[in-house]
C-alpha cells in the first residue's frame, strides 16, 4: 500500500467508525484536548501530525464489534423473538445481545402460552447490557405491556443508541396475541416518536391506526404517510400477508418519498419469523453504518434467500414452519470466500469404475483406478453398487490416495455419507437418487456435485439446486445400465444448450464415437464419461491414452 494511501484510508476509516465515546477515551489516553483536535482541522491533517495516534484509533475502529439489542420475547421454537434476532444479527456478522421481555411457549401450531418478566427485571437487564456494552442500535419485538414499553423508553433516555428499531409485534402470524391491547397508545405517543424505523405488518399497521383495513398496495401507501406522523424517522409496512399477491411487496416512506419495495414471494410454509428477522437484519445494518433505505432493502433480500434456502425444510407439525438462517451462510459466504475446487475442464475425461468389470478382469478397483490415472483420465468416479458400506469406504479411501498426488478429483456415485467418510472431492446423483440440494447442503460449498439429466427441465432444477455440472444420456445404448433410454445426440444438445451448467456426456461412449459426440460443438459440453470402454477392456491405462488422445485431437481442432 503506498504511503498515500495510508494516510486516506486509517482517517476515513476513523471518521466512519469511532463512535464519540472512542474519541473520548482516545482523547484522554493520548492527552489530547477537544481544542486540539478541533484546531488540527482535518482528520489527513490530524494524521499527518499525529499518525501513530491515527493508527491506533483505526486499529481500534477495526476491533469494535457492531451491536445490536434486542428487547424482545423468547419463542421456544425458535421461529420468531429473541431467536430469531440473534441469528439474524449473527448471519449480518453483527453481535446481538438481549433482553427477555416474556417467555412464551411456542410452536410450528401457535402460541401455548405467555408468561411475562416482570417491568423491574425487565429494566434490570437493560441496565446490565446497556451500562456496560456499547451498543449501536436497539430493536424491540414483543412488548406485552405499557409498562415494559415505558421502561425501555426511560432506559433509552439514560443510554442513548444511535439508532431504534421499533418492530410493532402485537399478534403472531398464528393469530395468538402477544401484547395487551392497552400497549396500543403506550406504543404510538411514547415509542414511536423515538424510532428511527418502524416495520408494522398490514395487522399491525392497521391497528396502529384504529382498525383501518389494508387490503392493496395503495393502502399500505396511505398508511405509511399516516404512521410517519404519529412520530417515527421513516416506516416500512410489510406486505407479507398482503392477499393475491404473487410478489411480497414492502412499502418503505421516509417522510418524503415512499418506495415500494418488491421481490418475488417464496412459495414455503416456513415463514414464522419474517418479520423479527427483517427488524433485526435493518438493525445489524444501522449497527454497521449503512443508511436507512440501504440497510431495509438488504433486509428484505436476506429475508428472501433465507426462505428461499429453506423453502422444502421440515421442522415440526404446524401450518408456520421457520428457517435456516445459516443455511445460506454454509452455502454463499463461506463458498464467495473460499474457491471451489471446481473446474469443468476436468469433465474432459471422466473415468467411471464397475466393480462387476473389475471382478470379470481380476482387478483390484485401485489397480483400475491408477491404470486410467495412468492413461490420462481426468476424474475418477467410484460407482459401487453392491459394495457394503464399510468396503467402500475404504475402497474410496485407497484411491483418494491415489487420485489426490495426481491431482485428479474423485466423486462418489450416489453415497453422500461415503463421501463424506472419506472427505471425496463430491458426489454424482441420479434423478432418483437424494435431490441435489441436499446433497449441496450437506456437502458444503467447497465439494462437487453431479447430476444426471435427460432434459431441459431437469438441467434447470440441477442448477437451481447448486450442482456444478450435469452427466447428460445415454447418449447411445449401453448394457452397463439397464432400462436407460438414450437420448441421442440431439437429446445431448438440447440439454446442453438449455444448461447453465458445464456437461458431460454419457452412455454408450466409446473410442469409435467418442469424436462425433464432441463434436456436436456446443460450448459447455466439457468431455464424456466411459465404463466400458476403459475398465472392460485388457489394458486400461492403453484404451484411456488412445481415448484422451482422441479428445484433445477434438478440442485442438
Ligand atoms: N413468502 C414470502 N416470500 C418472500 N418474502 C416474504 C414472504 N413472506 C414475507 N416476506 C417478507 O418478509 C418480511 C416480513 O413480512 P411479514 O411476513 O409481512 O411480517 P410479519 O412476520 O411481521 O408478519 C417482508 O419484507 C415481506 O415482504
Ligand atoms: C416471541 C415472539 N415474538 C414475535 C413473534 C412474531 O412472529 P410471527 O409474526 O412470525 O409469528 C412471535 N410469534 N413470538
Ligand atoms: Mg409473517
Amino acid at each position: 500500500m503506498s504511503s498515500d494511501c495510508m494516510q486516506v484510508i486509517p482517517t476515513t476509516m476513523y471518521m466512519r467508525a469511532i463512535s464519540l465515546f472512542t474519541l473520548s477515551r482516545f482523547m484522554q489516553s493520548w492527552r489530547l484536548s477537544m481544542a486540539e483536535v478541533v484546531l488540527r482541522g482535518s482528520p489527513h491533517v490530524l494524521y499527518r501530525r499525529r499518525p501513530a495516534l491515527v493508527r491506533a484509533m483505526a486499529a481500534e475502529a477495526r476491533r469494535k464489534v457492531s451491536h445490536v439489542l434486542t428487547v424482545a420475547g423468547s419463542d421456544s421454537g425458535a421461529g420468531a423473538g429473541i431467536q430469531a434476532d440473534i441469528k439474524a444479527c449473527a448471519a449480518a456478522g453483527v453481535y446481538c445481545s438481549s433482553v427477555v421481555t416474556a417467555v412464551t411457549a411456542q410452536n410450528t401450531v401457535g402460541v401455548q402460552g405467555v408468561h411475562p418478566v416482570p417491568e423491574d427485571f425487565v429494566a434490570e437487564q437493560l441496565r446490565s447490557v446497556l451500562s456496560d456494552m456499547e451498543v449501536d442500535v436497539v430493536k424491540t419485538g414483543m412488548l406485552h405491556s405499557g409498562s415494559v414499553i415505558e421502561v425501555l423508553c426511560s432506559s433509552l433516555k439514560e443510554f442513548p443508541v444511535r439508532a431504534l428499531v421499533v418492530d410493532p409485534v402485537m399478534v403472531s402470524t398464528s393469530g395468538d396475541m402477544l401484547s395487551a391491547p392497552s400497549t396500543l397508545a403506550v406504543y404510538c405517543n411514547k415509542l414511536l416518536p423515538l424510532a428511527d424505523i418502524v416495520t408494522p405488518n398490514l395487522k399491525e399497521a392497521s391497528a396502529l391506526l384504529g382498525g383501518c383495513s389494508l387490503k392493496s398496495v395503495a393502502d399500505m401507501y396511505s398508511a405509511a404517510k399516516l404512521i410517519h406522523s404519529l412520530g417515527p424517522r421513516n416506516v416500512l409496512v410489510k406486505g407479507g400477508d398482503l392477499p393475491d399477491s404473487s410478489d411480497a411487496v414492502d412499502v418503505f416512506y421516509d417522510g418524503e418519498k415512499c418506495h415500494e419495495l418488491r421481490g418475488s414471494r417464496v412459495v414455503t410454509r416456513n415463514t414464522h419469523g419474517t418479520g423479527c428477522t427483517l427488524a433485526s437484519y435493518i438493525a445489524a445494518e444501522l449497527a454497521k453504518g449503512s443508511p436507512v433505505m440501504q440497510a431495509v432493502q438488504r433486509a428484505k433480500s436476506y429475508v428472501a434467500s433465507a426462505l428461499c434456502y429453506s423453502k422444502d425444510l421440515v421442522i415440526g407439525n404446524g401450518p408456520q414452519g421457520p428457517f435456516d438462517h445459516l443455511m445460506k451462510l454454509k452455502n454463499h459466504v463461506s463458498g464467495l470466500a473460499q474457491k471451489p475446487l471446481f473446474n469443468p475442464d476436468d469433465l474432459l475425461l471422466y473415468a467411471v469404475t464397475d466393480s462387476g468389470m473389475n471382478k470379470k478382469w481380476g482387478r483390484s478397483i485401485t489397480d483400475a483406478v491408477k491404470a486410467a490415472i495412468e492413461g490420462g483420465a481426468t476424474i475418477i468416479q467410484l460407482r459401487e453398487k453392491e459394495a457394503d458400506t464399510q468396503d467402500f469406504v475404504e475402497a474410496a479411501r485407497s484411491c483418494l490416495a491415489i487420485c489426490r498426488p495426481c491431482n485428479v478429483p474423485l466423486l462418489i456415485n450416489d453415497r453422500v455419507d461415503v463421501a463424506l467418510a472419506c472427505d471425496a472431492d463430491g458426489v454424482h446423483v441420479g434423478q432418483s437418487d437424494m435431490p441435489a440440494h441436499l446433497v449441496r447442503s450437506l456437502l458444503g460449498p467447497r465439494k462437487i456435485v453431479g447430476v444426471s439429466c435427460k432434459n431441459p427441465a431437469q438441467a434447470e432444477q440441477a442448477w437451481a439446486d447448486g450442482a456444478n455440472y450435469i452427466g447428460c444420456g445415454g447418449v447411445f445404448p449401453t448394457s452397463t445400465k439397464a432400462n436407460n433410454p438414450t437420448v441421442g445426440l440431439d437429446g445431448l444438445r438440447t440439454v446442453c444448450m438449455a444448461s447453465k451448467l458445464p456437461v458431460v456426456a454419457i452412455g454408450g461412449i466409446s473410442v469409435g464415437n467418442a469424436r462425433s459426440v464432441l463434436e456436436i460443438s456446443v460450448p459447455n459440453l466439457k468431455g464424456v464419461a466411459v465404463v466400458s470402454a476403459l475398465f472392460d477392456q485388457e489394458c486400461i491405462a492403453t484404451e484411456t491414452r488412445r481415448l484422451r488422445s482422441i479428445l484433445s485431437d477434438v478440442l485442438r481442432t
